[in-house]
């Protein structure tokens, strides 16, 4: 096994092109992310955050200034074997919505070279293979992508929040999978998420990014040491993990604190950028409401 790192990725910056002759928008800023194989690290945000784009960088998707090494190489210019990325974008892929059997679609992927994975995730994601691509539901659907994106051994899996139309019996076999994954053949995972119940004795690490950077400690290891807890949340936090009426599990109240925060820091940066806030609730345009009250048909 090699020993370098599965993911390296050290004060990474990242901006969108030009668009409308608006100048670009930096969307990453100083992210911070090493990985050891074997590791199992769930990237938590708000919305807009910058999760995707990270994950889509590590895929080797997009070209950044900055260097992003997965495996061992620079992942853009030097994509590695073993780099799976498993999106949500995949399921309005007009081809993947014809009708076209289940059976076939996997084996014109390659599901005939990877039987023994192919059959093990045919059960774990409880998928028929007579079912009819245009036929099945969205969770159906997205059990079907997950089988054909698994299938061939992967070293490092880049997880954008595929699971979240899957039933919570076939979430929780899948990641019990993904687990397994990682600890016999020491693959490592990359999963952003926006559902932290069941999960948390699943990962090993967690990155949270803030208005598109990582703070530090990026990964932070999870569970978290006596230490670290002290030192990165509020008593009321740490208070709430240790009570067994909590309202969910340890995570998802790590994930509310920081949410909490990353709101906090947008308004504040809102408020320094144009004295307002941006988002919710505005003064009335007192023109475009004197027009709609003379031309509104809704009653
Ligand atoms: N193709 C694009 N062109 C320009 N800006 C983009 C593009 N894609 C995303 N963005 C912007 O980049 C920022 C980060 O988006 P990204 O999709 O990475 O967030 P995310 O954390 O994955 O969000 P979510 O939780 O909603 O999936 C957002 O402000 C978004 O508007």
């Amino acid at each position: 096994m090699s020993d370098t790192n599965a993911v390296d990725v050290v004060d990474l910056d990242f901006s969108y092109a030009k668009l409308h002759g608006l100048d670009p928008v930096p969307v990453l800023e100083g992210v911070n992310l090493t990985l050891a194989r074997g590791s199992r690290c769930l990237i938590i945000g708000a919305n807009g955050a910058g999760k995707s784009t990270l994950l889509q960088i590590l895929a080797g998707k997009r070209l950044t200034r900055s260097s992003a090494k997965v495996l061992g190489a620079e992942v853009f210019f030097n994509t590695p074997k073993g780099v799976t990325y498993l999106g949500t974008e995949w399921a309005t892929n007009p081809v993947v919505r014809s009708d076209l059997e289940v059976s076939h679609f996997l084996d014109s992927v390659g599901g005939y070279r990877y039987k023994e994975r192919r059959d093990k995730l045919l059960d774990i994601l409880d998928v028929d293979l007579s079912w009819h691509m245009h036929q099945v539901s969205d969770g159906e659907r997205r059990r079907v992508q997950i089988v054909s994106g698994l299938m061939a051994p992967w070293d490092l899996l880049l997880l954008d929040e595929v699971t979240v139309d899957l039933d919570v019996l076939v979430r929780s076999r899948l990641l019990d999978w993904l687990r397994e994954e990682t600890e016999t053949r020491q693959a490592t995972i990359v999963y952003a998420t926006h559902i932290f119940d069941g999960i948390d004795s699943w990962p090993t690490h967690l990155s949270h990014i803030q208005l598109g950077s990582t703070l530090p400690p990026s990964p932070l290891a999870w569970p978290l040491s006596p230490a670290d807890a002290e030192s990165l949340l509020p008593e009321s936090v740490r208070v709430r993990m240790d009570d067994p009426n909590r309202r969910g599990s340890k995570l998802l109240e790590v994930a509310l604190h920081w949410l909490v925060e990353d709101r906090k820091k947008r308004v504040e940066k809102e408020i320094a950028d144009l004295g307002r806030e941006k988002r919710g609730a505005q003064e009335a345009n007192i023109s475009s409401e004197a027009f709609y009250r003379k031309y509104d048909y809704s009653h």
